[in-house]
C-alpha cells in the first residue's frame, strides 16, 4: 500500500536504525539495543504493558514486533518479568517514542541495555500507526531490522535479505526454542513482594497432586506457573518427545504449549504423538500452537491469518454461554473454521469477536480441549484461570 507516512523517504540526518520491508518500503528511525541486522515477519502488538514479557515470549521467534502503544521501555526491565531464558524470542522491536530513563520501583536496568544484552535490535521514532495500518491492509510483511550507530546501511543488501527469507509459513521454529532436556518444573505464580510462591498448603511432589507432562514447543514460563497454581505437578519435556516416552512418565494429563512458527510444519512430528495420546484417552490441554496442533491431530486444518491477533485485550466469546473473555493473544495462524472445514469431532468452543476466527476447541468424546489465547491475562469474574482449573479438575 502506498502510505505517505511510511514509504520510500530518503535517509534523514541522524537515522541509525532502519526497517526494510520486502516490498521495498523503508522506515527510518533511531537504533537502540543490539547493533546488527535481523530478518523476520513484522507484526503489531496492541498491549499497553508487558513489553519485556512480549520480547521474551518464544512464540515471537523470527518476528519483529511493532508496539502500537507509543511509550515502550519507560518502566525499564527486571530479572523477574522474563517468559523464557536464553532462547530466541522476537528478534527486534519498532517503537514510536525514544525510550526514556526507567521510572519504576521494580526497574533494575534500562530497556536499551537489556535489548543489547539480549541481542535484540530496536528502532524508535517510527510512525508505528502507519506501519500498523500497512499490516492491517496488506498483511504482515517480511523485513530486515538494522541498527548501526554510524548510520551507514547497505539498503539493496538489506532488501535482498528481506526478500530472500522464506517467511513463517512452513517454518518449524519450535525445534529452535524447545528445551533440550526434561525438566521438573518448580515455582508458581509471581506475586509482588513475594516472588514465586507455591499454592498454600501444597508443594510440588506432594502425594495427591496430579502429574502433568507438558510438551515444550517454546513455552511461556507463566503457563507452567498457572498449571502448578491450579494444583498439578509439571514435568516439561522437549518438543520431539515420543508418545511412548510421555506415557512412560505416567501422566494424569498432557499439556501442549504455545510456540513459534507454522503449526502445520511443527505438526509433522508432534501431531502423530498427539494422536496417540488422544487414542490413549489422555486428558489434553493445548494453548496457542498446542491448541492448533490438537486441532490438526483431530483432522482440522490451520491457515495463516492476514494480520493475526497480538495484544492483551482481545475479546473472545464462549459459544456455550455467550460470555466474552478479554484475553492475551499472540498468534498468526488459526484453525480453519470456515463453513464445512471443521471435522465433526472438533467442537468449536470459542471465537474471536474481532474476525470470527477460531479461538477454542474441544474434541468430542475426549477429555481434550485447546484455546488460542494465553489465559493468564483475564482478571475478574471471567478470569481465564478457570481453564487451568478445568484441566487439573479432569485429572484423576
Ligand atoms: N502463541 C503461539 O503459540 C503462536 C502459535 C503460532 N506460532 C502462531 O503464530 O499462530
Amino acid at each position: 500500500m502506498a502510505d505517505p507516512a511510511f514509504s520510500l523517504a530518503p535517509q534523514p540526518d541522524g537515522a541509525t536504525g532502519v526497517l526494510v520491508l520486502a516490498d521495498g518500503q523503508v522506515a527510518w528511525g533511531r537504533g537502540f539495543g543490539a547493533v546488527g541486522e535481523a530478518v523476520g515477519e513484522v507484526c503489531f502488538n496492541t498491549a499497553m504493558t508487558g513489553y519485556q514479557e512480549v520480547m521474551t515470549d518464544p512464540s515471537y521467534a523470527s518476528q519483529i514486533v511493532t508496539f502500537t502503544f507509543p511509550h515502550i521501555g519507560n518502566v525499564g526491565t527486571n530479572a523477574e518479568d522474563m517468559e523464557s531464558h536464553g532462547v530466541p524470542g522476537a528478534v527486534g522491536c519498532v517503537v514510536r517514542e525514544d525510550v526514556t530513563a526507567p521510572a519504576n520501583f521494580r526497574a533494575q536496568g534500562t530497556f536499551q541495555a537489556w535489548m543489547e544484552a539480549q541481542g535484540r535490535i530496536g528502532i524508535s521514532g517510527v510512525d508505528t500507526r502507519a506501519l500498523t495500518r500497512r499490516i492491517r491492509v496488506s498483511g504482515a510483511p517480511n523485513a530486515v531490522i538494522a541498527h548501526n550507530p554510524e548510520g551507514t546501511f547497505d539498503l539493496p543488501a538489506l532488501l535482498e535479505k528481506a526478500r530472500a527469507w522464506q517467511g513463517l509459513e512452513g517454518l518449524d521454529l519450535a525445534i529452535a526454542v524447545t528445551r533440550k532436556d526434561r525438566e521438573e518444573w518448580e515455582g508458581s505464580l509471581w506475586h509482588l513482594g513475594e516472588g514465586y510462591t507455591l499454592p498454600e498448603g501444597t508443594a510440588p511432589g506432594d502425594s495427591g497432586r496430579p502429574h502433568v507432562v507438558a510438551m515444550d514447543f517454546g513455552a511461556k514460563d507463566n503457563i507452567f506457573r498457572n498449571i502448578v497454581a491450579a494444583g498439578a505437578d509439571v514435568t516439561v519435556v522437549p518438543a520431539k518427545t515420543t508418545a511412548e516416552e510421555i506415557l512412560a512418565l505416567k501422566p494424569a494429563g498432557v499439556f501442549l504449549s504455545n510456540g513459534p512458527g507454522d503449526p502445520a510444519a511443527t505438526g509433522a512430528y508432534a501431531v502423530p504423538v498427539i494422536q496417540k495420546l488422544l487414542a490413549a484417552d489422555m486428558p489434553i490441554f493445548g494453548i496457542c500452537l498446542g491448541h492448533q496442533m490438537l486441532g490438526l491431530a483431530a483432522g482440522a486444518r490451520t491457515t495463516k491469518m492476514n494480520q493475526g491477533h497480538r495484544g492483551a485485550n482481545h475479546p473472545v466469546q464462549r459459544k456455550d454461554d455467550g460470555v466474552v473473555e478479554i484475553t492475551s493473544m499472540n498468534h498468526g495462524f488459526a484453525i480453519d473454521n470456515t463453513p464445512g472445514a471443521l471435522p465433526e469431532t472438533v467442537i468449536e468452543t470459542h471465537v474471536s469477536l474481532f474476525d470470527g476466527s477460531n479461538c477454542g476447541i474441544a474434541i468430542a468424546g475426549k477429555k481434550a480441549f485447546g484455546v488460542q489465547y494465553h489465559p493468564e491475562a483475564s482478571p475478574g469474574p471471567q478470569d481465564s484461570f478457570y481453564l487451568f482449573e478445568k484441566f487439573v479438575g479432569m485429572l484423576g
